[in-house]
């Protein structure tokens, strides 16, 4: 089909998407997406979103506890997508045979104090055995790892799929979309100062590097629309602080009941949904993301990345970054390259 029927017939979807339920005779592709954890925070919300996506046609929500009830709630509305719940282990084969997509956000949350990487020791486990079960049963999927450590875990799905002989580099995804979303909302947040009119919407920031604290890089220099006043150098410092400290900010809000759930949702829809964009053939779909690259020294990188059929078409570069973005690149190499290794190190081992 051609990209811009595909493009067309989403759009019609979209106005319709409220008021009448998907038919037979839509042109779109059918498109299984499952979500692994689908029952918890992000998950409920993740399901919600991926239920009202037009380019879904089929759904399915695992977790080990708590599925048939989202599986039933989510299933009433009346969109495209048909769900089915999962729940116990001897299920997870039925979940994900056919998918097309399988994002995962399950595992333990941040309380207060800790750093993603002490969610290692119980998450690495987890992703881990749910990599072994993508190998065996939909080993052509397209992955999105939302569950933390992300600078681990994708290392971590890697070598999983390696020593299964599934591993395709182009299909593996690290998903940090939150952090341009944040990136985009503190930069348009300055559209409160005078002279900046930034509506929150149309701007865009690229975000590097990886998923943790200084590993976190937004490119403010780079952002679209570029800004008629300059920001101060210590504009530009508050606001990558903010970006890089979001995840800690509503932990900390959220006060021991976990972390963010409903804004991670809503990020991990829309790389989800470029992800799909991609494999329907849409051009030029742009997403930052966590993936196997050779832009740095390191093996695992986020950065732009161009999505298409067959997931990843091109890993774009950096472009040109201002002196402070030169050394918050060259801050972060030596903790990123400990977590790719941690990652690498447990999944050869375990
Ligand atoms: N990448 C990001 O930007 C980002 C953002 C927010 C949260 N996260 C991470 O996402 C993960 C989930 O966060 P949450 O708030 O939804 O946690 P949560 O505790 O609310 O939900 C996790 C769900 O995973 C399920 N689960 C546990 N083990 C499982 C298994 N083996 N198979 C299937 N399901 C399993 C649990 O039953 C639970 O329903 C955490 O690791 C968190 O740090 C990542
Ligand atoms: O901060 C966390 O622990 C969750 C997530 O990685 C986030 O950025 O919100």
């Amino acid at each position: 089909m051609r990209p811009s029927m595909i493009r067309s017939a989403e759009s019609a979807l979209r106005r319709g998407l409220l008021r009448r339920s998907y038919t037979s005779e839509s042109p779109l592709p059918e498109r299984k997406v499952a979500i692994l954890g689908a029952a918890g925070g992000i998950g409920q919300p993740l399901s919600l979103l991926m239920k009202l996506n037009p380019l879904v046609s089929n759904l399915a929500l695992y977790d080990i506890a708590g599925t048939p009830g989202v599986a039933a709630d989510v299933s009433h509305i009346n969109t495209r997508a048909e769900v089915a719940g999962y729940m116990t282990e001897d299920q997870i084969g039925q979940a994900l045979e056919g998918s097309d997509v399988v994002i995962i956000p399950a595992g333990v949350p941040r309380k207060p104090g800790m750093t993603r990487d002490d969610l290692f020791n119980i998450n690495a486990g987890i992703v881990k055995n749910l990599c072994v079960a993508i190998a065996k049963y939909c080993p052509d999927a397209v992955v999105n790892m939302i569950s933390n450590p992300v600078n681990s875990t994708v290392p971590i799905a890697s070598e999983v799929f390696k020593k299964a002989g599934t591993y395709d580099e182009k299909k593996l995804f690290g998903v940090t979309t939150l952090d341009v979303v944040r990136a985009r909302t503190f930069f348009a947040g300055k559209s409160k100062s005078p002279g900046l009119n930034l509506v929150f919407t149309d701007v865009n920031v690229p975000v590097v590097g990886g998923h943790a604290g200084i590993t976190i890089l937004p490119l403010f220099s780079q952002a679209t629309p570029a800004s008629n006043v300059a920001l101060s150098a210590d504009e530009i410092t508050a606001l990558t602080k903010r970006t890089q400290d979001g995840g800690t900010e509503v932990v900390e809000a959220k006060a021991g009941k976990g972390s963010a759930t409903l804004s991670m949702a809503y990020a991990g829809a829309l790389f989800a949904d470029a992800c799909l964009k991609g494999l329907n053939g849409v051009p030029d779909v742009v997403e930052c993301t966590f993936v196997q690259s050779s832009i740095t020294e390191l093996p695992f990188f986020a950065s732009k990345v161009r999505l298409g059929k067959n997931g990843v078409e091109e890993v774009l570069g950096l472009g040109t970054l201002s002196d402070f973005e030169k050394e918050g690149l060259e801050k972060l190499k030596p903790e990123l390259k400990s977590s790719i290794e941690k990652g690498i190190k447990f999944a050869k081992e375990n």
